[in-house]
């Protein structure tokens, strides 16, 4: 049967091509079993450094040719008794490791051996040549062997398996070897297990569980590795624990009292120690697969070293009728001798490289497969007897000896990366890494949840005293201002009625007081004065950096080209043009010959009325139309009113201008014919005409002219005339005027024009009917948003309009017909009012005295007007107004309000 290429009882001639050796190689290589002794100080074998190439040397394998010792028995009580006449059949000569085995007495044969060891050597001296060798290679991680061969009776069980209860000192290589390997290895990272087997009668026996026999040996097909799997394995920790085992074994191992020894071992013992090693593995030697799954965090990557080390107490050889054994003892030992011989042969084959070894002529040689030939270290103990009598047995030991010395195992070193632990390292660790990192992230998310909301508190907290601190200082000063304005007007009325007092009685006055309160009261004034002015100043910077700006932001090159494409569209349109302008010259001189003869016709009718009124009204018309003549009436009876409206939409723009400039004169002469002398001359209105001619439209679409401004301004004058005749005024609200006047309002920049849009829509507030639309069309705004002008004729028109609107609310919520606050309030009229309300412009004031008035008057906007200062205001109408109605009205005003009075109560004002 051809051997295993993975080791047992294989031809041994491929030995020498194994370069590499580890560590351990030398002591294998060395003649002698001098063991390599640890000192107590020296690492464990794990814990030493090996060579960069241990591994790939272990895997490759190293030559370790078994070593053979040969141990003589000191002669028993029966042999010196027997042979105390003969000589030693042996002569050994340990320091040559020679044994001469004597033919006779004068001839020797010699053998040399890896060691020679005298009946004198000591159990401790024989385990440390012979086992201890094998024990540390063990730990190291290669298969281990030692067995004891030898004919029975010469100490095969006493060299091994002695378990010295009563003297250490004899304790056998099984008890010695597991110390050393107990001692060596660490509980937290290896592992010790045994099983003890008997062969017997070609049967495998469990020596631990006798009932356990039969156990099947089984050969790994690809490693070739031998197993037995079904024998009982122990986990052995301590000392004591291994020889109540080995106690246990050689009780249940069978023995037999033959005439050679008394306590014959009948069968083959085997102890199989199995060690198990962790330690960490070298870098280059974990994947790269590994490496890129742990590179969060670097695991101790373990490699694992199974290795067994087999303990071989061999059944003696005996010559049958020397034992004596007869009957079933006899056939213990044609078994033994049976099991003996095939191992023989297999040696035999292995020492002569022969193709073919023997290995399943028995289960011993099939047990033995690794231990010769194969990949353990093998150290064999040959042990011979001294008494010539057995000389021949003797001779046969030794021969087995010799051969077996000359087969060559090839030492392997079975190590593999202990992935599973590995595995279950990295998945403790991944589970650790996830919940810690759902921690932090947990604890993060709670972080910047408490931040935000420690940012909202904070910012709650803070708007929370802003507007606190604002409400305050607005109060205060607000009380401050009423106080102190209390004061100044208590303190000049004390002063007053002390100076009339002390006029009237002495006939004249207190100089130095009364000096002083006017003192007081003109420099407010000219600290008044000189605030107007700053801000007039300010405005008309403001004006003139608007007008450099707007200036500044026509774009020069797109102007250019604006210019040049009108001026095509203008040549395109020049023969057009053209062929109008005669008709145009026309019109415009027959109108202004007509013109003529109308100021004629009117002057002539001036006369006839004698009213100062009139005259005053007439005037204010002339100045409405910006020095035109007014009374122009006759003046459509000659061209046609029609003609006269239908230029208002000529393309000519001097032909829009004076055709503007002729409707509004004829929309203001309507008004005042309509007002003072219609029914006395029974004229038609000029103004019902204008309308009814679609006058009203035309002007209105020349609001949104932007090209030339004097066209606005008369067209306003116009749309404003015609605003005073509250027919008109719906029609104009119907027509969309409101949004024109409001767009217009926006924009116009010229005083003139915006004091004719404000003087139309002041006219449009005075209508009870349109309140609400005006409102809803934006008109109060446009109203409020010309004071931006600034001039007082603007401001004046404003003002009127406001007071207007303000009357027409207090008529509507004395009769029922309103409810809630002035709208005039809702859209933020009240500070205006109350920054003018004083104005030094007369006809601005007396407006807004009476808006004021009228305001008050709705109960519902005195809690507002208190708040915004309107009630000083009025205070001061009540008692300072220069028109005695206005002054009236304004005290019946507040003592007709409960909320007036109870606040001038409250602040000890009388009113
Ligand atoms: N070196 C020794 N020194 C002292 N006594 C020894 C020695 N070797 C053997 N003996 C004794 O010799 C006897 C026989 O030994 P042992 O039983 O070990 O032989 P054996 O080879 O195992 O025999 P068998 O093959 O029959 O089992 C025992 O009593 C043992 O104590």
């Amino acid at each position: 049967m051809a051997s295993s290429c993975n080791g047992g009882f294989r031809n041994g001639s491929s030995s020498a091509q194994r370069p590499l050796k580890p560590l351990t190689a030398s002591n294998l290589k060395s003649t002698s079993f001098k063991s390599r002794v640890h000192s107590s100080h020296a690492p464990p074998p794990f814990r030493r450094s090996y060579p960069s190439n241990f591994s790939a040397a272990a895997a490759d394998g190293v030559p370790g040719r078994v070593r053979v010792a040969v141990r003589l028995r000191p002669r028993n009580a029966e042999e010196l008794a027997a042979d105390a006449d003969f000589a030693d059949c042996v002569e050994l000569q340990p320091e040559l490791k020679r044994l001469k085995l004597r033919k006779n007495n004068w001839d020797a044969d010699t053998y040399e051996f890896d060691d020679v060891l005298t009946e004198f050597a000591s159990q401790k001296r024989v385990y440390e040549v012979v086992a201890k060798p094998v024990v540390e290679s063990v730990l190291d991680g290669y298969n281990g062997t030692v067995m004891a061969y030898g004919q029975t009776g010469t100490g095969k069980t006493f060299t091994l398996g002695h378990l010295g209860d009563d003297d250490t000192a004899s304790r056998g290589i099984m008890v010695r070897a597991m110390e050393d390997v107990l001692a060596d290895i660490s509980p937290e990272t290896d592992s010790v297990s045994v099983s003890y087997l008997q062969l017997y009668m070609e049967a495998v026996q469990d020596l631990l569980v006798p009932a356990n026999d039969n156990i099947s040996i089984v050969e790994d097909p690809k490693t070739g590795d031998v197993s037995v799997p079904g024998a009982t394995v122990v986990q052995i920790r301590d000392q004591q624990s291994i020889v109540e085992l080995l106690r246990l074994g050689e009780a249940n191992r069978i023995a037999a009292n033959t005439k050679l020894n008394t306590e014959s071992s009948r069968s083959h013992a085997i102890l199989m120690v199995h060690v198990k090693r962790s330690f960490p593995g070298r870098e280059d030697a974990i994947s790269s697969e590994i490496d890129n799954a742990s590179h969060l965090v670097k695991p101790s990557k373990l490699i694992v070293r199974k290795s067994k080390l087999v303990l071989v107490d061999l059944a003696g050889s005996e010559r049958v009728h020397k034992s004596g054994s007869e009957g079933h003892m006899l056939e213990e030992a044609k078994s033994i001798n049976l099991s003996l011989s095939a191992l023989g042969k297999c040696i035999n084959a292995l020492a002569e490289n022969s193709s073919h070894v023997p290995i399943r002529d028995s289960k011993l040689t099939r047990l033995l497969k690794d231990s010769f030939g194969g990949t353990a270290r093998t150290s064999l103990i040959v042990t011979i007897g001294p008494s010539p009598r057995h000389r021949g047995e003797t001779s046969s030991t030794i021969l087995f000896g010799q051969r077996a010395m000359k087969v060559e195992n090839m030492l392997k070193i079975k190590e593999e990366f202990d992935y599973k632990s590995l595995s279950r390292k990295l998945e403790i660790q991944v589970d650790k890494l996830i919940a810690e990192n759902e921690r932090q992230q947990k604890a993060f998310d709670n972080e910047v949840e408490r931040i935000n909301q420690e940012a909202q508190n904070r910012i709650s907290e803070v708007e929370r005293n802003f507007a606190e601190a604002l409400e305050k200082e607005r109060l205060k000063c607000q009380m401050e201002y009423m106080e102190s304005v209390k004061e100044l007007e208590e303190k000049l009325v004390a002063n007053q009625r002390r100076h009339d007092c002390d006029g009237f009685i002495n006939g004249n006055c207190n100089g130095k007081e009364l000096g002083s309160v006017s003192e007081e009261v003109s420099e407010l004034r000219k600290l008044l004065q000189n605030e107007i002015q700053l801000r007039k100043a300010a405005e008309d910077d403001l004006n003139k950096l608007k007008s450099q700006f707007e200036q500044f932001m026509q774009p020069g090159a797109g102007g250019d080209t604006e210019i040049i494409r009108l001026h095509k569209i203008l040549e395109d349109e020049a023969y057009k043009k053209k062929s109008l302008e005669e008709e145009v010259a026309i019109l415009q001189s027959q109108l202004l010959q007509l013109t003529f003869e109308a100021g004629q016709a009117k002057e002539s009718l001036e006369r006839s009325v004698d009213s100062r009124m009139s005259q005053a009204r007439h005037l204010q018309f002339k100045e409405t139309v910006n020095g035109q003549k007014a009374p122009i009436a006759p003046l459509y009876e000659h061209v046609g009113l029609q003609k006269i409206l239908s230029l208002l939409e000529s393309e000519d723009a001097n032909v829009r201008i004076h055709a503007v400039k002729v409707v509004a004169n004829l929309a203001a002469e309507g008004q005042y014919s309509v007002i003072v002398v219609m029914d006395e001359l029974g004229c038609e209105a000029n103004q019902e005409k204008i309308v009814e001619s679609g006058g009203l439209t035309s002007l209105l679409m020349l609001l949104r002219s932007f090209e030339d401004e004097t066209i606005r301004r008369v067209a306003a004058g116009a749309i404003a005339n015609l605003a005073m005749n509250e027919a008109n005024q719906e029609l104009i609200m119907v027509q969309g005027g409101i949004s024109l006047l409001s767009m217009t309002a926006a924009d116009a920049e010229d005083p003139q024009t915006l004091r004719m849009v404000a003087g139309a829509i002041a006219n449009l507030c005075g209508n009870d009917k349109l309140q609400m639309k005006l409102r809803s069309e934006g008109g109060i705004r446009a109203l409020l948003g010309m004071e931006r002008c600034g001039h007082p004729d603007v401001l004046s028109q404003v003002a009127r309009g406001i007071a207007n609107f303000a009357k027409c609310e207090s008529r509507a919520s004395t009769q029922g017909l309103k409810s809630g606050r002035s709208l005039l309030i809702e859209d933020g009229a009240l500070p205006w009012i109350v920054q003018n309300a004083n104005n030094e412009a007369a006809p601005i004031r007396r407006h807004i005295e009476l808006a004021l008035c009228h305001l008050a008057q709705q109960e519902v906007n005195a809690k507002e007007m208190i708040s915004g200062g309107a009630l000083w205001e009025l205070v001061r109408i009540s008692r300072d107004c220069s028109r005695e109605d206005i002054r009236t009205l304004a005290r019946r005003t507040l003592n007709s309000s409960s909320t007036f009075r109870s606040e001038m109560r409250r602040l000890r004002i009388e009113c």
